[in-house]
């Protein structure tokens, strides 16, 4: 046995003659250093035991391995670390554990992701259990597999598979990875171990192939072929990720695998891994990692130790867009639902709704028309509050109308009983005065949503002064349990995510009254990585929405609110977006957008009204200037969130922008992004923009304080407070 801080593998030799190693590292087997270290060890004593004849290599408590100690990157970020180049790809696990003359199975249950595939797949041969995921998320760090994945992966399951699995970066199951050939066999957890010890033996007595994977050539098409295979590979991920480079060198690094042999493709993944796990990206995506997993961990919340109470039944006020994919999001993660709805005709459409979502996903082959049936049973509509009184927790989805929901919370005090939470799904009214009529603030909360409500990832968990700990954390349960990312904010209008959008959709407004053009701002913000432009989002989302949103801030925050007309002057005529197939752009049968050259018409009768000028400065505004323009008000707001208290800490800002925006990931984030250019630079753009077009620009007095001892934005103020 080999001990190492970081974790450490285990040998059990059994009187059949097979060593088990067994990975341990709590929580999810991770692969440090110490644990890399250990195999080493413990694979060399198997080799040397005379009593030892095979080798199985597993991992503990139901999990191989989650792959290569994350936490490890930031250290070889930071210099503490410096990996020997090839020391575990080539030295250990190439030419120790898959040139070893014992052979070796690995018994994979739970996961065997990046390093643990990897790991696996040095073995000789690969038993799993069905749900067992296996697959290579590297790309989703920034780096490519660096343990020899981009050499064997695409040698067990053939080029145009292995190279979409590390491209998507999506895992397979047991299932699907034994008929792909990744995996040798399926069986249930209780027979794993047993069979993977009895192939080991098998393999050492010839009755099973002894396999080498990073020697295999049987899946791998002849050089023409595979050449046109990565042609093809490389234009479309170009397409998918422009800007990306890890991707395209993920492709060169298993090309040259195939094309001089996989030792040298070996050789060229450890150099490519080690200059991109310095690279901005992968800094990005591995906060991002963090960060994710960060927003569940709320100060004075998760940390008293409060354990999550079972919610067995949920019910949803209101069958429209947001309800009825609230809904789904619910019966998807197998929640019996009841959805309220005033009268018939609205609960019909409200079930049919969740019914074509879920139809949806049967059309896409993601479900079998049994698992329809089933998840849709679990959907009953309803009319009055009867059937509430034995659920746990009401979202509450109704249109934005204070008296309603006030009408409707306490209502909801009579019927429900005294446990269930309950919840808001409004994006901007008060939670305070939503349940003004009622005497249960502790259990009022915001679970807000983001449209389409099962699709997209982001659950604002908005809490007032009043609402319990045990509510979120509830909440927060509930968040992950159907696969939302949850982030715990303040009450105000427009929470977080909103609160960050305004800004964004202000300032693309005010550059184009001062001459900036549409399109022009659109395409340099799909550049910098956004799935589109703001103008071709308020099409989208439809000027209705977009006003309405718009008047909750102005209301709120004069101050700093650019009134444009232009919008208002659409209206006016009738455009409301992509719905009526005009708004900033015209929309063809195939909702395909087009510039409208009669936009400008709109734009210089707004300038008119407001007697704005064009500015000579703005009309060739750089790509860079229009970012910083646009970008540079978000993270004043966010500074300002942040600073209220609303957002707990500048990482849940990053998740925000990024689920709830479509800010790119691979930037790290809003605050992330900021910080990579420094709140001096920040400041004095704002600073300077103010002189010219006014207070919407005003850097807050967080941005104003950090700037000018230069501290990053997102150091937490209890440990700025001694530098201010
Ligand atoms: C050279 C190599 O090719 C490079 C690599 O191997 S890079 C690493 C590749 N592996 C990955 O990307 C997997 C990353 N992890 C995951 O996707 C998910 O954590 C998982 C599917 C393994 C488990 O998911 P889930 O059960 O929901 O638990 P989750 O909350 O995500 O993680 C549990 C804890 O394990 C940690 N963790 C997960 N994977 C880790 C890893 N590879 N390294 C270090 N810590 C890890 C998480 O940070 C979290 O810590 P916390 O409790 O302190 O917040």
């Amino acid at each position: 046995m080999s001990r190492g801080t970081l974790g450490l593998t285990v040998l059990e030799v059994g009187a059949d003659g097979v060593g088990v190693i067994t990975i341990i590292h709590p929580p999810v087997n991770s692969l440090s250093f110490d644990v890399f270290n250990s195999l080493k060890e413990s694979f060399e004593e198997a080799l040397r035991r005379d009593d030892v004849k095979a080798i199985v290599v597993t991992g503990a408590n139901g999990r191989f391995s989650g792959g290569f100690d994350i936490s490890v990157f930031g250290k070889i970020q930071g210099g503490t670390v410096r990996p020997k180049r090839g020391y575990v790809a080539i030295e250990m696990l190439t030419d120790t554990l898959e040139a070893a003359r014992k052979p070796s199975v690995a018994a994979i249950d739970g996961l065997a992701l990046g390093g643990g595939l990897e790991v696996a797949m040095v073995c000789h041969a690969r038993i799993s259990t069905p749900n067992a995921q296996l697959g290579q998320p590297e790309l989703q760090l920034g780096v490519i597999p660096g343990f020899g994945g981009t050499q064997r992966l695409p040698r067990l399951v053939g080029l145009t598979k292995g190279l979409e699995m590390i491209l998507t970066s999506k895992p397979v199951k047991g299932e699907e990875a034994c008929s792909l050939g990744l995996v040798d066999a399926v069986v249930s957890s209780n027979e794993l171990l047993n069979t993977a010890r009895q192939w080991a033996l098998d393999i050492l007595e010839g009755r099973r192939p002894w396999v080498a994977s990073l020697y295999k050539t049987d899946k791998i098409e002849p050089l023409g072929e595979a050449r046109e295979i990565f042609n093809f590979a490389r234009s479309q991920t170009k397409k998918r990720a422009p800007d990306l480079e890890h991707p395209l060198v993920c492709i060169d690094v298993i090309e040259e695998g195939i094309v001089s042999g996989p030792r040298a493709g070996l050789w060229k993944e450890a150099e490519a891994f080690e200059h991109l796990v310095l690279s901005d990206t992968a800094k990005s995506l591995i906060h991002v990692f963090y960060a994710q997993r960060g927003t569940s961990k709320v100060p004075g919340v998760t940390d008293r130790g409060l354990v999550p109470r079972r919610v067995k039944k949920v019910a949803i006020l209101g069958g429209g867009l947001m309800g009825s994919g609230i809904a789904t999001a619910l019966v998807l993660s197998n929640y019996p639902v009841i959805l309220k709805e005033v009268n018939e005709k609205f609960l019909d459409a409200g079930v049919n709704r969740v019914k074509a979502n879920l139809q949806s996903r049967v059309r896409k082959g993601q479900m079998t028309q049994e698992k329809f049936e089933k998840t849709l049973s679990l959907l009953k509509g309803v009319l009055d509050y009867e059937s509430f009184r034995d659920v746990d927790l009401v979202i509450e989805a109704v249109i934005e109308n204070v008296s309603l929901k006030q009408q409707i919370f306490a209502d909801l005090e009579k019927y429900c009983a005294p446990h269930c939470i309950l919840a808001s799904n409004t994006s901007t009214i008060d939670l305070n005065l939503i349940g003004e009529r009622t005497r249960s603030q502790d259990r009022i909360v915001g679970a807000h949503f983001f449209s389409p409500a099962h699709v997209m990832p982001l659950l604002e968990i908005v809490r007032t002064k009043q609402t319990s700990p045990q509510v979120i954390v509830d909440l927060l349960d509930i968040g992950k349990k159907i696969k939302k990312t949850p982030v715990v904010v303040g009450n105000c209008t427009g929470f977080a995510v909103n609160r960050m959008f305004f800004p964004y959709t202000q300032a693309a407004l005010l550059l184009v009254e001062h001459g900036v053009d549409v399109y022009q701002i659109d395409r340099a913000v799909v550049k910098f990585g956004m799935p589109m432009g703001p103008f071709r989002l308020c099409d989208l989302v439809g000027f209705g929405v977009a006003a309405a949103t718009g008047m909750q801030f102005i209301e709120n925050f004069p101050e700093r609110t650019y009134k444009s007309l232009i919008i208002p002057l659409m209206q006016e005529d009738k455009r409301a977006g992509e719905t009526t197939r005009k708004g900033f752009y015209v929309y063809d049968d195939k909702r395909k957008a087009r510039p409208d050259p009669e936009l400008k018409n709109y734009i210089e009768k707004a300038r008119s009204i407001s007697g704005v000028n064009i500015d000579p400065k703005l009309v060739k505004l750089p790509m860079k200037d229009i970012i910083e323009m646009v970008f540079f008000p978000v993270v004043n707001e966010a500074c300002r969130v942040l600073d209220e208290g609303i957002a707990v800490k500048a990482a849940d800002l990053d998740i925000s922008a990024i689920m709830g925006m479509g800010f790119p990931p691979y930037r790290g984030g809003i605050m992330f992004w900021a910080d990579s250019l420094g709140s001096k630079y920040i400041y004095s753009r704002l600073e300077e923009w103010s002189k010219s077009y006014g207070e919407f620009f005003k850097p807050c007095s967080y941005l104003a304080a950090r700037a000018a001892k230069d501290i990053p934005l997102s150091v937490p103020m209890e440990l700025v407070k001694s530098r201010l």
